[in-house]
């Protein structure tokens, strides 16, 4: 492992103002998201939309360091031949590449899963590597529901530690792994309830992180942020969200680790984008902070495309626009006046 290569590819994932695309979607993902626009779920269709980010050079450029894809698009190529991780790469933007295979129900632990991939995971590191991948990623998925006592300390645990050889393996293999566990968002619990959850699941994660004895210089961290449930009654405020998010990741996040990156876990485009400001304006942090978002960078875009080929210029508008709002709140110069005004 060369830790100085590893060291500058995170630093770049999480240079001022840049953050990273994830457009990871699995198939049954992203079925889920052509299934609200009316858009059968094709190889074609995913290909033509997934194209239509790539191509948009302003967010890509600019805004975008790095792109997570899924398995069947890191080998697609676009209309006219050209391997979609080419246009990634000539736009300066990172490929990375999303390996793990979804999760299984955990014996013993009722409604809670353990993420699964880590069999064969040397040897798809070696191939995503000579294709371009320089980044990896790998979701642990945490469920609260208190009535059940879920999570469970077994499901915390497991995951974190697969986690771990997941991230050891990727730096093995020269690729910065995005360690992502992230605690759901579904549930009535309100925000405290997910500060408690995400600390304790954090510091197991780390923990294990030690004992695999992955270098966290060479890593990113993609967490959720200390939210309320959607079904809860307590709402919080920005200010709130974004103060309680800070104080839990300085307990947690050693400053060796060179970026978090969040993720959006079912927030509305513009929450992410304010909450990730309000936090980048509390300033004084050790790390980048910056986002990692699946559906708040991509849903604006998705409506505005539909499937239709004289829509790609509105869905390149739609996607630069939430890029360049997310830049800003990466740099904590975002507001919300400035939604309003669209691209030049
Ligand atoms: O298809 P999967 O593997 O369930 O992953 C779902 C998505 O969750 C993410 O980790 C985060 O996405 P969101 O920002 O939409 O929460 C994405 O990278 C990924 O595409």
């Amino acid at each position: 492992m060369n830790l100085a290569d590893l060291n500058q590819i995170a630093r770049a994932m999480v240079a001022p103002g840049k953050g990273i695309l994830a457009a990871d979607e699995s198939s049954g993902t992203i079925k889920k998201r052509f299934d609200v626009i009316g858009v059968e779920s094709t190889e074609t269709n995913r290909r033509d939309y997934r194209e239509m980010l790539f191509r948009s050079n302003e967010a890509m450029s600019d805004y975008v360091s790095g792109v997570i894809l899924y398995d069947e698009t890191i080998w697609q190529n676009a209309a006219d031949g050209t391997p979609l991780v080419k246009l990634i790469e000539q736009a300066g933007s990172i490929p990375g590449i999303k390996v793990d295979e979804g999760t299984q129900p955990l014996p013993n632990c009722p409604g809670e899963t353990i993420t699964v991939g880590l069999d064969k995971l040397a040897e798809r590191l070696a191939k995503y590597y000579k294709q371009g991948a320089r980044f990896a990623k790998w979701r642990a998925v945490i469920d609260i529901d208190t009535t059940r006592g879920v999570p469970t300390h077994t499901a915390i645990m497991t995951n974190a530690h697969a986690l771990a050889r997941y991230a050891a393996l990727c730096q093995q293999a020269q690729i910065v792994p995005i360690v992502e566990p992230e605690v759901l968002m579904d549930g009535a619990h309100d925000i405290d309830t997910c500060y408690n959850v995400t600390e304790w699941v954090l510091k197991e994660t780390f923990q294990q992180l030690y004992f695999q004895r992955v270098a966290l210089e060479g890593m990113i961290l993609k967490p959720n942020m200390a939210v309320p449930g959607k079904k809860s009654a307590n709402k919080a405020s920005v200010q709130e969200v974004a103060e309680k998010t800070v104080k839990l990741l300085k307990a947690c996040v050693p400053s060796a680790v060179p970026g978090i990156a969040f993720l959006s876990g079912g927030q509305s485009d513009e929450e992410a984008t304010a909450h990730l400001d309000a936090m980048n304006k509390i300033g004084g942090l050790p790390w980048g902070l910056t986002f990692s978002y699946g559906r708040a960078l991509q849903a604006a875009p998705q409506k505005a495309w539909s499937g239709k080929a004289e829509n790609v210029a509105a869905g390149q508008a739609a996607f630069t626009h939430r890029a360049r709002m997310n830049s800003l709140a990466a740099k904590g110069e975002w507001s919300a006046e400035l939604e309003t005004k669209k691209a030049a």
